[in-house]
């Protein structure tokens, strides 16, 4: 359960004297700067305390040769580290939401979720190439793009039936360097923009991705870190409430609702894309509001109150205008093959926790009424489970 919305309502005063927090994160170069960024922020919001980051590899670290879909055990790069805050040994664990369940253990719960950076895919062609092919749709039929998911292999194969496409792991820095091996087989890879940001590698971007430009949706949760702690620490409850950002939550919240009710991991290609609107600006004509779905509540709703709900001091995304805002989402579920899929675009008011649970799962509902559970059967058949 994304026991988030389990964190009891508290009224402990901010901890005076100085104490000391544990943040846990991966080894990789990626999870250490992720944890710099958040370890900075709360030294920023908590100039008083100090905090530790305790960087420790994972299952999903130790093997990098399985592909990723063949790993049962979603929590691949989750549960080494939860353990030791299950044990009291950290305080706290900073993932990529995209890489967290949308089940956590019962005793756990994202504490807060902070400021997306961009969610976007991006396409990265190979240094020799690059002054040549600057899009998906510019290069040669037959040149193979490496990817690590099947839901970018499937997008890719239905809007880019010219290309070929290849496994590629590791973390982002083994991804780049497969690509630039001149011996090596691909073209370019497709990689989430954040991670390149967040390394400094920007510069290696050749086009970014998105529904409207490459037909490549996101994965739930991509670009945004989550904060785990134990479920009903107070005293950390309390450290988070001033590094969590609300409208990032909004989307993340609603993002894991249609992951969670159609019953999806990273193993299963659902893509995404979420953005606020104004209440003001005018409807496109194929958005559907929603209205008249007709679904129950999500069954697994719990309340939600681990964020900063106040208004954090009218910074961006967090003050309380924000909150008159809509948010479109967009979905798509689609075969391994690219050839089936089922798509939604939705737009909605926006304002609560209670909201962005409901309005993904009225997403996913409708993506079930276009055929995605269809598909889901499909793809766990065809892989014998
Ligand atoms: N699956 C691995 C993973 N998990 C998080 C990121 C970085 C982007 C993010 O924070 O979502 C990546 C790399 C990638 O998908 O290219």
């Amino acid at each position: 359960m994304s026991a988030i919305e389990d964190v009891k309502p508290n009224a402990v005063a901010p901890p005076t004297t100085q104490q000391t927090f544990r943040i846990g994160t991966r080894r990789s170069m990626l999870a250490r700067v992720q944890a710099d960024e958040v370890a900075k922020s709360l030294r920023e919001a908590w100039p008083e305390h100090k905090f530790e980051i305790h960087a420790m590899a994972t299952a999903g670290d130790n093997n990098q040769t399985t592909a990723l879909h063949k790993f049962n055990d979603k929590a691949l790069w989750t549960q080494d580290l939860e353990v030791l805050l299950q044990k009291g040994e950290l305080d706290l664990i900073v993932h990529c939401l995209k890489d967290m369940p949308t089940q956590l253990p019962s005793d756990l719960a994202i504490g807060a979720i902070t400021k997306r950076e961009d969610p976007r895919d991006a396409l990265v062609v190979k240094g020799n190439m690059v002054e040549k092919f600057k899009t998906l749709q510019s290069l040669p039929r037959g040149a193979v793009v490496g990817t690590s998911s099947l839901r970018r292999t499937a997008q890719l194969k239905r809007a880019h039936p010219h290309l070929k496409f290849a496994d590629v792991r590791g973390n982002v820095g083994t991804r780049l360097a497969k690509l630039d091996n001149l011996e090596s087989e691909y073209s370019a890879i497709v990689i989430a923009v954040a991670g390149l940001k967040r390394l400094g590698m920007s510069d290696r971007i050749t086009q970014y991705l998105s529904g409207s430009n490459g037909g490549m949706l996101y994965a739930v949760g991509q670009g945004a870190l989550a904060l785990e702690i134990r479920q009903g620490d107070a005293r950390v409850v309390e450290l988070l409430s001033r590094v969590g950002h609300d409208r990032t939550t909004r989307q993340g919240l609603a993002e894991r609702s249609v992951m969670r009710t159609l019953e999806g991991g990273c193993s299963v290609p659902i893509g995404v894309e979420t953005e606020w609107v104004s209440r003001k600006s005018s409807l496109t004509s194929n958005v559907g509001t929603g209205v008249g779905i007709g679904v129950k509540p999500a069954e697994d709703y719990h309340h939600f109150t681990g964020v900063a709900e106040k208004a954090n001091g009218g910074t961006d995304g967090n003050s309380e205008s924000d909150l008159s805002d809509e948010m479109i989402m967009r979905g798509i579920v689609i075969s391994l093959d690219g050839q089936d899929a089922a798509q939604v675009e939705f737009r909605r008011t926006v304002v609560t926790p209670e909201d962005a649970n409901q309005f993904g799962s009225d997403v996913a509902q409708a993506l079930i009424q276009q055929g995605a559970d269809r598909i889901l059967k499909q793809i766990a058949i065809d892989r014998g489970s």
